[in-house]
Formats: C-alpha cells, sequence, structure tokens
C-alpha cells in the first residue's frame, strides 16, 4: 500500500521560524504554514493536516486559544497539537498539555530531536488512523461493516425527522448460499460474497447512500432521502444486477444460478418520529416474506402501514 505523505501544519508569527522547521521537515512531510491564530484555524479546519506545530504567542489571539477552538471543534479535535515556544516556564508547559496538545517543544531546540520527536508522533497518528479505519470496515469485502451501518443508520433517522425527509432502507440475502458454500466451499463463498458486494457498491452511487455487509451472506443499503419508488427500483436493480453476474449455483433450483432475496422499507415524511427499530424490523420482515415467495425477489412496504406487498 502507497502511504500518503502526512501534512504538517507550522503556526508562527516569525517567518524565519517557518522557514527553520520547513527546512528540516519538507522533504517528508507536506507543509502548511499560518501567520495568525485566525488563520490557523481557517487552515486547520479546511486542510486537516495529520499534525500541527504551534507558537503561543501570535498577533492576534494566542497558540492557547487556537489549541482550545481547535480541540472544542469535531472536525479538528482528534488533530494532534504540539507547542513549540519560547515560553520556558513549567506552568505554560502544564497549560499547554492540559489544553489537549500532545507535546511541547521549547525553542531554540535541536532540529534532529524535534525530527525524531514528530515522526514518532505522526507513525501514532497513522496507526491509530489505520486501526479506526480497521473498526469500521468489513475485512472480507472492504465494504463498511455492521458498526458502520448502525452509526450513520442512527444519524440518518435523526437527520430525516429533523428535515422532513424520507430514509428507505434495502435488506438483501444471498439465497442459498449454506448449499453454495456446501459445494463450492467456503473460500469460493467469499469470493461470492466480495463479489456481490462490489456490484452492490456499483449499484449504488449517490455519494450519501450506504452499502454495508450486514452479517454473514446478508447486506444492507441505507438510501438518505428517497422516494418509496426509488428505493424499490434501486432494489429491484441491484437484485437483477446480481442475477446478470450468472455465478453459476448448482444447487439453487433458480437457473442454477447465484440470486438474492430483497426486502425494501421507506419511511413516511409526516414529520413525526421515526421508529428506527421498527423500522428495520419492517425491512427484514419483508426480506423473510421475500425467502417465503420463492426467493430472487423484492417485497417492499410502506413503513406505514406495515403490510408487505409483492412488486
Ligand atoms: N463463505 C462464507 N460463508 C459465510 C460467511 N458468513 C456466513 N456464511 C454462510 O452463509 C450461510 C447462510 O446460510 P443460511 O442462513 O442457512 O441461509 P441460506 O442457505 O442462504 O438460505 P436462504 O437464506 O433461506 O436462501 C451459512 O452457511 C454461513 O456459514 C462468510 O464470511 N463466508
Amino acid at each position: 500500500m502507497v502511504k500518503r505523505r502526512a501534512t504538517i501544519l507550522i503556526v508562527d508569527d516569525e517567518r524565519i521560524n517557518i522557514q527553520i522547521l520547513d527546512n528540516a521537515l519538507s522533504d517528508q512531510y507536506n507543509i502548511l504554514a499560518a501567520m495568525s491564530g485566525e488563520q490557523a484555524i481557517k487552515v486547520a479546519l479546511e486542510s486537516r493536516p495529520c499534525l500541527i506545530l504551534l507558537d503561543i504567542i501570535l498577533p492576534d489571539i494566542s497558540g492557547y486559544e487556537v489549541c482550545k477552538a481547535l480541540k472544542n471543534n469535531k472536525q479538528t479535535s482528534h488533530i494532534p497539537i504540539i507547542f513549540v515556544t519560547a515560553q520556558s516556564l513549567p506552568e505554560d508547559e502544564l497549560k499547554g498539555l492540559e489544553l489537549g496538545a500532545i507535546d511541547y517543544f521549547r525553542k531554540p531546540f535541536l532540529v534532529p530531536l524535534i525530527k525524531v520527536r514528530i515522526r514518532n508522533q505522526i507513525e501514532l497518528v497513522q496507526k491509530t488512523a489505520a486501526l479506526e479505519q480497521l473498526a469500521w470496515i468489513d475485512g472480507l469485502t472492504g465494504i463498511p461493516n455492521r458498526r458502520s451501518f448502525d452509526k450513520r443508520y442512527f444519524e440518518a433517522c435523526k437527520y430525516a425527522v429533523r428535515s422532513k425527509r424520507r430514509i428507505c432502507l434495502i435488506l438483501l440475502d444471498i439465497d442459498f448460499f449454506k448449499q453454495y458454500n456446501d459445494y463450492y466451499g467456503h473460500a469460493q463463498g467469499d469470493v461470492v460474497l466480495q463479489q456481490v458486494a462490489r456490484a452492490l457498491e456499483q449499484g449504488v452511487t449517490r455519494p450519501l447512500d450506504l452499502v454495508a455487509r450486514y452479517g454473514g451472506e446478508e447486506f444492507v443499503i441505507l438510501l438518505t432521502d428517497s422516494s418509496e419508488k426509488e428505493g424499490a427500483l434501486l432494489a429491484e436493480k441491484v437484485r437483477q444486477k446480481i442475477e446478470d453476474l450468472a455465478i453459476p449455483h448448482i444447487k439453487s433450483n433458480i437457473n442454477r444460478t447465484l440470486t438474492i432475496s430483497v426486502g425494501v422499507t421507506t419511511s413516511s415524511n409526516d414529520g413525526g418520529s421515526l421508529d428506527s427499530k421498527a423500522l428495520l424490523e419492517t425491512t427484514d420482515a419483508c426480506l423473510y416474506e421475500a425467502k417465503a415467495m420463492g426467493r430472487n425477489t423484492v417485497v417492499s412496504a410502506d413503513f406505514r402501514p406495515r403490510t408487505p406487498k409483492s412488486i
């Protein structure tokens, strides 16, 4: 995997100090610079650097205030900050660290020393980001996992109520997958799960929509602003897309081809509360109905009324 160059934001009101750090670091990192506190906050918000080297004495607001503002903002609170300053009293250092900075370098500093300490911090940031990524992505298929879905679904339901928009849930499950595994082997079953995940990703293209592995051989699609008709059409599109992959499944009685069953539900937009658990249960009931109807089919339900109907 190609590692992206990390970006460091240097904040200092003295051009010469920025120059020294830039000379020391620019061969390994992308460097951004800011010469005032307000500018530092703006650049941090726009560019989300990997690390910020922050002076305390700045022409407008102090480095402490910059640190506080960045730590209080959800979008920047995760960015590690290192104070680089001539303020050398222990109480200055304590104040900086208490505000959430991860380290404190006193000027004048030794360039080789600061380089090593910055490298260590960047490595830590990158490892944490990689672990964070693993926690949200399904290891087999590379698409978001159940945990991702749960989080996004919760947020989407809140947003739907607030903005009086409809959300649509599509649950789908591979047909006769146990028989597939038993006949072709578990490793080939894994390959199929990857193929299905890829096809679903290709079929769901709006940036705010989500495809996730819900568990085992079950996937979920979350459409964040969708009419009932759009949801049902997409459900049918993905069902067809999987059938069109024409993956041989000799143990399936549906054309000896791998297929999926699909349940789809769209929430109402009457501005009332949205029972996210009930929406999921209704969608699951639709999926169950699709299986009972012979599989390779889509069953949709209005969230209200909750009676499933075949399309
Ligand atoms: N290869 C592979 N198989 C998995 C994975 N997760 C779950 N499965 C298999 O998926 C199969 C699901 O079987 P069932 O729940 O009986 O469902 P089914 O055979 O698809 O039957 P219907 O859903 O009724 O069509 C089981 O054999 C699981 O072992 C996985 O990560 N890899």
